[in-house]
This record gives structure tokens, sequence and C-alpha cells, in this order.
């Protein structure tokens, strides 16, 4: 017997990855991943402010909705310095596999949080389909926190350290958790936008050399350079299945106040577009994350304001192009001298 075992990598390496028209979206209404009461409410928010509708205006694109994650309520376990982990878990297990099953209905997976502990189905259940994805985390914060160096105990600072196989040790068991194996590389793994970041976070972000544009990097290079240098680095190819994670605290926070932990000094709205506009351009967009949109902050013009950033957002990265087309003929007509007496 030959018990040499061919592995087939579940890679979309080799055949040229096609721009997908397909979309499904997810909602997540769940905030056990940080403190403030108002995160779950924004898928409804989202989709009650015309998401669907929005998107499927989109010339080209079929929207699909396969509604909303439940998480069912369960005895909580207890694990130090870490809260509702056993909640966190059951909501990231279900989204994985609705992830993966869009993903396999051959759909870009638009997911709507909930906070952003819910990174860490959404990236499982898409590595599940594309294990040669890259992760471009946009965010104010870094979320790669463990339990022993979280001072929050929020799990929304903690979902990249839970993805990531190079962390796997700096944790203790984790119960509930065994349905997750951290096997994404944090090589693939890129960040724009960063500008609260905790000590320990920015060693590992040393260690591992994560291509990281926090705001000044943003500031110097410009937005359009930052995300390409990172799909670059990530990907010198061109050839990976790319994953957007986008936190709305990314965007300033006079751009989207509803939100649980803003900063202020982040992205313009203008510039979250850009880079989504260049992330579509790629055609390797398979998986958006959009989270901590929290409607319960602030007043009625923060909250539209801010599901209107999101949407903008959305579209954008689904390739909605604010550049009207010119009515035929229009730009034909010849053009006046001046100087002469029109004829
Ligand atoms: N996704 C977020 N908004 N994360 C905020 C994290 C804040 C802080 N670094 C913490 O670990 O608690």
């Amino acid at each position: 017997m030959n018990l040499c075992r061919v592995t087939v990598r579940k890679m979309s390496q080799g055949k040229k990855l096609q721009p997908l028209r397909k979309v499904g979206i997810i909602g997540v209404p769940f905030e056990k991943g940080q403190k403030k009461y108002g995160v779950s409410v924004a898928p409804a928010a989202l989709r009650a402010a015309g998401l669907i509708s929005k998107l499927k205006e989109i010339e080209g694109l079929d929207v699909k909705d396969y509604g909303d994650i439940e998480t069912p309520d369960i005895k909580e376990v207890k694990v130090d310095n870490m809260a509702h982990l056993a909640l966190v878990s059951a909501c990231n297990k279900k989204l994985s596999e609705r992830v993966t099953q869009v993903l396999k209905d051959d759909r870009i997976v638009v997911t709507i949080g909930g906070d952003h502990s819910i990174g860490v189905g959404t990236v499982d259940g898409h590595y599940k389909v594309n294990e040669d994805m890259i992760l471009v985390w946009v965010d104010a914060h870094a979320d790669i926190n463990t339990n022993k160096t979280s001072d929050s105990g929020s799990v929304h600072g903690m979902p990249v350290a839970l993805l990531v196989t190079e962390f796997r040790n700096y944790w203790p068991y984790l119960p509930t958790m065994d349905w997750q194996d951290p096997v994404f590389s944090i090589k693939s793994l890129g960040y724009i936008g960063l500008r609260s970041v905790d000590n320990f976070e920015r060693l590992a972000i040393e260690k591992y050399k994560v291509p990281t544009f926090a705001m000044e990097d943003v500031e110097e290079h410009g937005i359009k350079n930052s995300i390409q240098h990172v799909l670059q680095a990530l990907d010198p190819t061109s050839s990976r299945p790319i994953h957007v994670s986008f936190d709305i605290d990314a965007l300033d926070a006079l751009e989207a106040p509803s939100t649980g932990t803003p900063v202020r000094g982040g992205l313009t709205l203008r510039e979250a577009i850009c880079l989504m506009e260049i992330v579509h351009a790629t055609g390797r967009l398979r998986a958006v994350d959009l989270v901590e949109v929290n409607p319960a902050i602030g007043n009625e013009k923060d909250r539209n304001q801010t599901i209107e950033a999101g949407l903008c957002i959305l579209k954008a990265a689904l390739g909605f192009s604010r550049r009207g087309t010119a009515p035929r003929g229009v730009l034909d007509l010849p053009i006046q001298d001046p100087n002469k007496p029109a004829s």
C-alpha cells in the first residue's frame, strides 16, 4: 500500500483568479466581544438604510442575503481576562461555517458585524476555502492582544492573535474553542490605519515584520501607495485571494462617530473609498467585513453619518464608481475657439 498521501491544498493559486460579480451578505448581530451596548443592532440598521438595494444598484452585481447569525444562549466558561469566550466562540463557529458556504456558492462574502471579535469566524471560514488568502486589517487598533496582554479583557482586541498560527503557544487552553485551529500565518497579514497600538502589540508587529501602514505612514505615502505596498508585500505574484476586515474606527472619529472605541486622526472617508476601489480593481477580493458600527452611540446625525460611511465603503469594495458616465456624444462636441464667433 502506498502510504504517501498527496495533499490537495485548497489553493486558488495556479489558475488566475477571475473577478466575481456575485455577493453573499451575512449579518452578525453580536456584541459580546466588547462592553458597550449597540453594535449588535448594526446589521438591522444597515439593512434599514438600504444596504441590499444599494448594492443591487451596482451594475452587474448579483446580491443574495444569507440572513443573520444568531448566537445560542449558552453557559459561559471562565478564562482569565477574556470576557464571554463561550459566546464569542459559539457565534464564530456558526459564522465560519456560513462564510465557507457563501464562498463555495462562488460569491464574495460581505459580513456585517457586530464587533471585531467576529473576524475570527470570517477569516477561519475564508481560510477553509482559500488557504492562500491574504488578510488586510484596516483598523485604528491592531487587535492582536492575548488574554495575557490585553488591558480590557475584551475579545474584540484579540481576534488576530486567535487566528495566527505563530501565536498558538501564547495562549492557555481555551475551552469551547476546539473547533478553531489557528492555521493562518501572520506572514499573510497586513495593517492599514493603525494609531492606537498597545505595547505588546507593537512588539508583535515588529517581531513578525507585519507590513503596516499606520496613520503616519498613510500621511507620508498617501493611501494609494499604502494599500498597493501592503498588497505587493503580501503577494508579489498578485494572484492570491484578498480578505479585507474593515473596522469603521479606521475612519477618523469625525467621519464615523458612532463606534465604541473611536480614535481621532484616522482615515478620511475618501481615503477608505480609494483603498476599497484599489482592492476591487485587483479582481481578487473574496471577503470583506464591516465591523464596530454602533448606532446606539451619539445622536441621529452621528448614526446616519456612520452608517452612510459604512455603505460607501462596501459599495466601493464591490465596484460602485462615482465617475458618472457622460451622456453619449457629449465628449465628441467640437471645442469652440473662444476667439472665433460661433458658426
Ligand atoms: N476592534 C476594536 N475596536 N478593538 C479595540 C481594541 C482596544 C484595545 N487595544 C484592547 O485590546 O482592548
